[in-house]
């Protein structure tokens, strides 16, 4: 029987504008002893794929289950997190600083963290991810009831399929 190691299920993706940023996220990510698994979804350096649907990508394995966090990077972050927030049920937020970081989990139990490699310097986002795995959201705490409040919204607008 094959033993599963424990920690965070993390997929990895980006755009064009941050394959350097994903790149070195990612190792730093595979050596994280938080971490159980890393899943990349691209894009390479000779890959054009736009970010919305990369971005997509990975909200989506978020949102099913096959991964419990998406780190997604682009020029700026905001264009991967606005394409994210469009999968039911995922907070994506872009956040570059260690404050933001903290409250994107504590406060606002967002599953998915976005950065610009146009904006934060690398070791600033390496410091920043390395945070980031140190938080869980606390069901318990009194930020619940106020994401169950965002989320009370979405099937308003949530097309039946
Ligand atoms: O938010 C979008 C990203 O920054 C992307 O990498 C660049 O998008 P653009 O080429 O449309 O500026």
């Amino acid at each position: 029987m094959t033993q599963e190691k424990a920690g965070f299920r993390i997929v990895v993706g980006n755009d064009s504008a941050g394959v350097e940023y994903k790149n070195a996220l990612k190792e730093l990510l595979e050596n994280d002893p938080r971490v159980a698994s890393v899943t990349d979804i691209g894009v390479g350096p000779d890959d054009s794929r736009a970010y919305p649907h990369v971005a997509v990508d990975g909200a989506r394995m978020v949102a099913n289950g096959d991964a419990d966090r998406a780190l997604l990077i682009c020029g700026t972050g905001l264009g991967v997190a606005i394409a994210a927030n469009k999968v039911p049920g995922i907070r994506a937020v872009t956040a570059h600083d260690s404050y933001s970081v903290e409250r994107s989990v504590l406060s606002n139990n967002a599953q998915v963290l976005t950065m610009g490699q146009r904006v934060i310097g690398l070791e600033l986002a390496k410091k920043l991810v390395t945070e980031w795995l140190a938080y869980t959201f606390d069901e318990n705490s009194a930020s619940a009831e106020k994401v169950d409040a965002i989320c009370s919204y979405e099937p308003d607008y949530t097309k039946a399929s």
